[in-house]
């Protein structure tokens, strides 16, 4: 039997949400991840460092008995945010990064930020005190099409910025094109990129294909399968800019199966079988832990995780549920449309 072992693995992008959600969904994530940076796209947002201090409270009490599991808070971003609320929740350990949203960019986003230059004494302040920006990295302008939206953000508003601030630190996360991919290669420093499990397994067709499949909606959308390859050669480099965020982002079924679906993927419960599928496919088993627990934390400036977790090919394909039940209702798991074969144990 083929196994492999690697440090605990952490990710660095994900959507827990709250109440009966939250408690529904945790244990998919704590089994495997030591930690993981929590999304503030709450209703209302997590925007002050009380709120995430509160919103951590309402995850270590939802985290089940015998995992340990940390959650990396992270703060919402306005045009409102408060320098000195940001540096003090840096400064008391509390907040990992600060998450940008392009209002209307994506699943409550509506409160992000329409006008970068109101948001600039806090990213100023980032800069200064060295805590890292995270960005849904697409423009909401409508002329604009949705699948060029992360190319025209990284022309018209990040590499800006860039050029502006060039000592904040910005992860590019859920990159899903090889605009983004060649982008961050290219960049000297303080840039880097995280890519999530379903991108290297699904492109648009998934989407849109003999008929429209809504829990393979998510933004960014999937793009073209040139994208997709360009994705799974950066997170099978073993270069250190590039990382795991899951972007595991759980919507319970009614409000994906209608007419105006909400965008999310829920992967948190089979995404390390998927990860070793595909790394096993590119040839690259040796460098799945440099991508799933070595990078992150070399990024964030934490140290990698002290234990491992151990991988095992099966003979028989290792089964997980097409739902999982929460209090707040079904969620659909992400299916990658092939067997998987590796489990962690
Ligand atoms: N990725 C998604 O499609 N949805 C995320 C928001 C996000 O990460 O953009 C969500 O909160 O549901
Ligand atoms: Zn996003
Ligand atoms: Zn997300």
């Amino acid at each position: 039997m083929q196994s492999i072992t690697i440090r605990r693995p952490d990710d660095w992008h994900l959507h827990l949400r709250d109440g009966e959600m939250l408690k529904g969904v945790i244990g998919d994530t704590s089994r495997h991840f030591a930690r993981a940076i929590i999304m503030p796209n709450l209703v209302p947002p997590v925007v002050t460092t009380a709120d995430a201090a509160a919103y951590r409270e309402r995850i270590m009490a939802a985290v089940p008995a015998g995992d340990r599991f940390q959650p990396l808070m992270t703060l919402y971003l306005t045009e409102h945010t408060n320098p000195d609320d940001v540096e003090a929740g840096k400064a008391s350990g509390l907040i990992t990064a600060v998450k940008l949203y392009p209002a209307g960019a994506t699943t409550n986003s509506h409160g992000g930020v329409r006008d970068i230059e109101k948001a600039m004494p806090v990213l100023e302040r980032m800069a200064r005190i060295g805590l890292p920006l995270c960005v849904h990295g697409e423009v909401t302008t409508p002329e604009v099409d949705i699948f060029d939206r992360e190319a025209v953000f990284i022309d018209t508003v990040l590499e800006p910025l860039r050029k502006r601030l060039p000592e904040l630190k910005v992860t590019m996360e859920h990159v899903t094109t090889k605009d983004g991919i060649d982008y961050i290669s290219s960049s000297k420093a303080n840039l880097a990129g995280s890519i999530t499990t379903h991108h290297l397994i699904i492109n648009r067709n998934a989407i849109l294909v003999g008929g429209i499949k809504p829990h393979y909606y998510c933004l960014p959308v999937a793009k073209r399968e040139h994208h997709r390859l360009a994705l799974r050669a950066a997170a099978t480099s073993g270069d250190a800019r590039f990382f795991l965020g899951t972007d595991s982002a759980p919507h319970v079924d009614p409000l994906k199966e209608c007419a105006c679906g909400c965008a999310g993927i829920y992967t948190s419960i089979n995404t390390m079988s998927c990860l070793v599928h595909v790394f096993e496919e590119e040839n690259a088993l040796d460098r799945l832990e440099a991508f799933a627990s070595l990078s992150g934390p070399a990024w964030y400036g934490l140290p990698a995780n002290e234990d491992t977790i151990r991988l095992v090919r099966r003979e028989t394909p290792v089964t997980y549920p097409a739902k999982i039940e929460t209090g707040a209702g079904p969620v659909t798991v992400f299916d990658p449309m092939f067997p998987l074969h590796w489990d962690v144990v």
